[in-house]
């Protein structure tokens, strides 16, 4: 199955997403935005996609490195390709990132899926069909009625509930909202929740994520008292000895590293120095499907559970294939946006979920995305 190209469409998609000046989603008015596909080409015709930002797969990036690993390449050999674009990386002054090996890696699985007729998740052995799903709520924000006081946070998470989740985690408010980041504006929007959906769901908090240590534990301090089930990336991630120091201060679980780059080598650091109790992994965080299983499967070995970040099919298959993973992280989530209506270059949720939380895996060959071929075509950029 040998591969003889790699492409990319770039074309235009309506959201209400906007990005602040720190890189968090708000709601907003509809407006265009650029999305690429990338699809790996096999010699008998098989196509395998991965949609992606279209400056991770930009032309220089594909051109110098994917292509030069990939042409010519066996399209089953994903382990060989893997670690081929990991070593590029070094020499390629910082131009190809995880994010760019990530979206390559879900391409090479979608399709060695779509070559054998099998699900992803069944290709490499399935633990379940549907998982539990958390509402991953947006970062806080100063919108009448959105998700700027604590009352906000929990009449949203009554909502939430009442659609079926069984586990919310809460992003509390970030710069650029002008009064934060606040610990204890923190503690009253984690207490309102609680307080508004009782002690039988589990809550998460995944707070500013520059916090001291002083101030971290103060606010861990307030999540024992609530019963929170982790706490998430209060502290910048580089320094891996303050979570260690925090992992030994607090009584409840500390979960990361989720922006740590490294891959699954530093995660691999992190449960050595005892750094938190949960181990966290992404697809897009450490560079596919194939270093997100390799993390999942070391954090087994430890007896830890190690959740998945993000949403989308790549994601949910991580969870779907592994015993030691609670969650799926649906989101992001806010009060103005109806998350089921999907996106427009899909013709379904790649996630839809049922009245009792749970995600159901696509039986559909590949990473299980329905692509809408249709409105890519015709929003076409390049
Ligand atoms: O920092 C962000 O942009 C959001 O928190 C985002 O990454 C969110 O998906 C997250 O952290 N989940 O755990
Ligand atoms: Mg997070």
């Amino acid at each position: 199955m040998i591969i003889t190209d790699v492409r990319v469409k770039v074309f235009h998609t309506e959201t209400r997403k906007h990005a602040d000046s720190a890189g968090h989603a708000h709601p907003g008015p509809v407006h265009k935005v650029q999305m690429a596909l990338l699809t790996v080409v096999a010699e008998d015709g098989t196509e395998g996609h991965c949609f992606s930002p279209p400056q991770i797969v930009r032309p220089h990036v594909i051109e110098k490195s994917v292509k030069t690993v990939l042409i010519g390449a066996n399209a089953f050999d994903r382990e060989k390709l893997w670690q081929g674009l990991a070593h590029w990386q070094r020499g390629s002054a910082a131009q190809l990132t995880d994010r760019t090996l990530a979206i390559v890696d879900c391409a090479l699985w979608d399709l060695a899926g779509k070559a054998l007729g099998l699900p992803v998740h069944k290709l490499i052995g399935a633990y379940r069909d549907k998982v539990p799903a958390y509402g991953s709520i947006m970062c806080g924000d100063e919108l009448e009625n959105g998700l700027a006081t604590p009352e906000d946070y929990g009449r949203f998470a009554e909502t939430l509930v009442k659609r079926g989740y069984k586990g919310i985690k809460l992003h509390t408010w970030m710069p650029p909202v002008s009064w934060s980041p606040n610990v204890k504006m923190d503690i009253k929007a984690c207490a309102a929740v609680r307080e508004a959906v009782g002690p039988d769901i589990d809550l998460m908090l995944d707070a500013y994520h520059w916090y001291s240590r002083t101030d971290a534990l103060e606010l861990g301090k307030g999540l024992e008292k609530l019963g929170f089930a982790w706490f998430e990336e209060p502290m910048d991630e580089a320094s891996m000895s303050s979570y260690a120091w925090l992992s030994e201060q607090l009584s409840m679980p500390v979960l990361g590293p989720e922006s740590a780059s490294g891959k699954n080598f530093t995660r691999a650091e992190w449960i050595k120095h005892g750094a938190c109790d949960i181990l966290r992994t992404g697809v897009h965080d450490v560079g596919g499907i194939t270093p997100a299983l390799k993390t999942m499967r070391m954090a087994e070995g430890f007896g830890m559970n190690c959740e998945v970040h993000g949403n989308g099919a790549p994601n949910l298959i991580v969870t779907a294939v592994s015993n030691n993973c609670k969650w799926y992280e649906r989101g992001l989530l806010h009060p103005f946006l109806e998350y089921d209506d999907g996106v427009d270059y899909l013709n379904s949720l790649p996630d839809p979920m049922d009245d009792d939380g749970y995600v159901h895996l696509s039986d559909r060959p590949g990473i299980g995305e329905d692509i809408n071929f249709e409105h890519i075509d015709a929003n076409l950029v390049s």
